[in-house]
């Protein structure tokens, strides 16, 4: 380990990346009296597009690759990681980012889908890398220790957040798949050996298509492939949309398609196809011309229409308005401004949209703004019983009450590009016809499945240590807590069947007595954590990657009405540490609103709680006694925090993300000030709060004085960081005593 301890704190995208602006200052003058460093590194979506074309750019332009540099500190004990939320980008992002760049002068290339020159194909290959969600499955060599921490509970309990009211009444439910799907086309097996295999396609005429060579597998690794069939898929959609418009609810799919940034734009893109059928039809060709690729979305086909002749453009959009009246209702992302559930790939993304649904009231927005039932879309059945379980719950029982609710941790496995999320470079589109075939060298074949053209097929990798850490980890919760801990595993699904060989195995190594530990399958696991959490008990949720995602913004969203609030740790397997800022996403709405009205209401408590930790983490392993006390000063300035209500209002002119980093730091500066345990640190920090305290009338009406008007920081994916420097620390008075 170096001498020197250091904190790396990542610079994001988005609503996060603003708030960095205001925050990180006031990070470095409080960390500086314990010696520790503080340094950034740009893993944004621009500066990620920037650092893979370094021979196009000139010196000033070029930027390092700090992902990968990251990508290799995570495997080293001395990492202490603060990681914010990212842009998981889907296309029409990642082109949205590569026009701003252009646009700055930055001489990279268009992202092309169907490259022709090997230049092109090579720039492809780039940016291929870049898209989706990129950067968390790198950094993530750990699995996922996700809570909501007692005080953020309690706030919850005494100002609870809206709830709808759930009637027994409602139409809402979710639609899913019964036959044809990831779920019910699932083989498995654990190697007993270090080997390597093939991935490869043998045709109907015989011939071999090796779709991937060389994939090592390591012993006690678990190797599941399944694949979704393609006329299944459209079956399903087309019956589904017939079902929408009788029972005259809104049709409104949920995917993830920045994580399962392979497989789910094609699904998405099949949905945008069956929905808008007749269109289709008529206009293939036109289409097909235009170069519309339907899994970017609806939005992808509207803006290439402005390539055609204005005659031809109206005809097709007539005809589109004419499709509408024959479809049912769309949920609507923006109904200002008539963007559809199927108009981007990444603004509806399951894990924060579907709880969304639930907390209100099962309902989403129809084109007139107004509420109404709503068909929530799913087609992979693997985990879609998960929201109907809560959802038929809650017609049952009717919500939640936030202050009475028990909470629902999650220890997630994620080390190591686990189960679905790591499966993107063995996902294929089957071009023909015939046998697919996971077989090594000696030509064993381990894996087969009979599939068509147009077939999406994939393999997921689970290796054994990320288990075993897993396990460790859980079992390490269900002492600390003595709460129930439930294992959401299927054992009819074939790869849980081996996931929970190894969970009874390595449990063994646990001294497990006086803990209730079982397991039962994600249905059966919901029925019973919900009727819990009713009743005000808690339950840790174990699960799997794709789980742990989705219950972390479920169970979160739900308890305290933002996962924004979650603490987010990933203890990394080699002894580091990676601290995530809440489990949720970069909220690119905060973003509209700030620069329409100079509000952010982004709520920094992940980044508060994230940074507390990291700080503990580092007082233990540099045995630094005034970082633990930093730390400890920082957990009750957020205490005070919440209890007095500092957290940004949603509304222009009242306190915002800027204000609530005035107040944490004011309570910050007073804690350690107050403290008995430094006096050096007490010092310090006593000129410091005094003058904090004093200014707060000062402080607080220069920072709400400047809200109401728009503003502009001279970009979107990649600010001007002068100008966002100055939008995010408007007040004289504060910047002079930061500093
Ligand atoms: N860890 C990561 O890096 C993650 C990245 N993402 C990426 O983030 C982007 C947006 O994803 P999306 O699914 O819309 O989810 P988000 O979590 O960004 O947003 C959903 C909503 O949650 C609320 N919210 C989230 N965070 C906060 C916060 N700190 N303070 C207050 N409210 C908050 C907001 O509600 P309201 O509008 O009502 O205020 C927001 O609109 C995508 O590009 C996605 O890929 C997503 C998840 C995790
Ligand atoms: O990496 C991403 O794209 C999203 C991550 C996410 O949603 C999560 O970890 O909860
Ligand atoms: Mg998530």
């Amino acid at each position: 380990m170096s001498d020197q301890p250091k904190i790396i704190y990542t610079k994001t995208d988005e609503a996060p990346a603003l708030a960095t602006a205001s925050f990180l200052p006031i990070v470095k003058k409080f960390l500086a009296p314990a010696g520790i460093d503080v340094e950034t590194r740009d893993i944004s979506l621009a500066g990620r597009i920037l650092a893979v074309f370094p021979e196009r750019l000139k010196e000033g332009q070029k930027q390092e690759d700090a992902l990968a540099e990251l990508g290799n500190l995570v495997k080293n004990p001395e990492a202490n990681v603060i990681k914010l939320p990212n842009i998981s980008a889907s296309v029409p992002q990642l082109v949205a980012a590569i026009k701003e760049l252009q646009a700055k002068g930055y001489d990279i290339p268009d992202y092309l889908e169907d490259p022709e020159t090997e230049e092109e194909k090579e720039s492809k290959k780039r940016y291929d890398k870049i898209k989706g969600s990129a950067v968390n499955p790198v950094l993530r060599e750990g699995n996922s220790d996700r809570r909501a921490p007692k005080p953020v509970k309690q706030y919850a309990r005494n100002n609870p957040h809206s709830m709808g009211e759930w009637s027994k009444d409602s139409k809402s439910h979710v639609s899913t798949m019964s036959h044809g799907d990831f779920a019910h086309n699932e083989k498995s097996f654990t190697t007993t050996k270090d080997t390597t295999v093939n991935i490869q396609l043998i045709d109907k005429a015989d011939r071999t298509h090796v779709l991937k060579s060389g994939l090592a597998l390591q012993k006690g690794e678990i190797l599941d492939a399944t694949y979704m069939s393609k006329n299944a898929l459209i079956e399903f959609l087309e019956e589904e949309i017939d079902d929408a418009l009788e029972k005259d609810v809104l049709f409104s799919l949920h995917m993830k398609a920045t994580m399962m940034k392979v497989s789910d734009p094609i699904i998405f893109g099949h949905a945008v196809e069956a929905f808008f059928k007749p269109l289709f039809d008529q206009y293939s060709s036109t289409f097909n011309k235009l170069g519309v690729d339907v899994n970017n979305g609806l939005g992808d086909l509207l803006s290439k229409l402005h390539d055609l002749p204005e005659l031809e453009r109206e005809e097709i959009k007539d005809a589109l308005r004419d499709v509408y009246k024959t479809r049912p209702s769309l949920a609507m992302v923006n109904s200002d401004h008539g963007i559809t559930n199927l108009h981007v790939p990444s603004d509806v993304i399951i894990d924060a949209s579907m709880p969304a649904m639930i907390r209100n009231s099962g309902q989403m927005w129809n084109s007139e703004g107004k509420s109404q039932d709503t068909k929530a879309v799913i087609p992979d059945s693997s985990y879609a019983g998960v929201y109907d379980a809560t959802i038929e719950f809650c017609k049952k029982n009717g919500a939640f009450d936030p202050t009475t609710m028990g909470t629902v941790p999650n220890v997630g496995l994620m080390a190591q590009k686990a189960e679905e999320y790591g499966s993107h470079d063995k996902t294929f589109e089957i071009g023909y016809g015939g046998k697919i075939q996971v077989v090594d060298q000696d030509g064993t074949v381990y894996l087969e499945h009979t599939v068509e053209a147009g077939d999406i097929w994939r393999a997921c990798q689970t290796k054994d240590a990320p288990v075993q850490d897993w396990v460790k980890l859980a079992v390490s919760r269900a002492k600390a807590t003595g709460d129930p801990a439930i294992f959401w595993l299927d054992e009819n699904r074939a790869h849980d069947a081996e996931i929970i060989k190894k969970v009874n195995l390595y449990l063994k190594d646990h001294d497990t007595n006086g803990l209730d530990i079982t397991i039962a399958s994600p249905i059966k696991a919901t029925e019973r954590t919900l009727e819990r959490l009713k009743d005000g008990l808690n339950t840790i949720s174990v699960t799997g990657n794709v789980l742990r995602d989705y219950n972390t913004d479920l169970f979160p969203i739900l308890e305290v009405g933002t996962s924004a609030k979650m603490l987010s740790i990933v203890p990394l397997m080699n002894g580091g540490g990676l601290f995530e800022t809440g489990a949720g996403g970069s909220a690119p709405k905060h973003v509209q609103q700030f620069e329409q009205e100079n509000h952010l209401r982004w709520d920094s408590l992940g980044e508060f709680l994230a940074l507390a930790v990291s700080l503990e983490h580092l007082a233990e392993a540099y045995d630094n006694n005034k970082a633990q006390i930093i730390a400890d000063a920082l957990t009750t300035a957020t205490e005070k925090f919440l209890t007095n209500r500092k957290s940004p209002s949603r509304k222009v002119n009242e306190l915002d993300n800027r204000g609530s980093h005035y107040y944490l730091a004011s309570y910050w500066a007073q804690e350690l000030a107050n403290q008995k345990g430094d006096e050096d640190l007490a010092a310090q920090f006593s000129s410091l709060a005094n003058k904090l305290v004093e200014n707060e009338e000062k402080i607080t009406k220069e920072l709400i004085e400047v809200q109401g008007k728009s503003m502009d920081i001279g970009g979107y994916y990649k600010p001007d960081a002068d100008k966002e420097n100055a939008a995010m620390r408007p007040s004289a008075t504060l910047n002079e005593i930061i500093g």
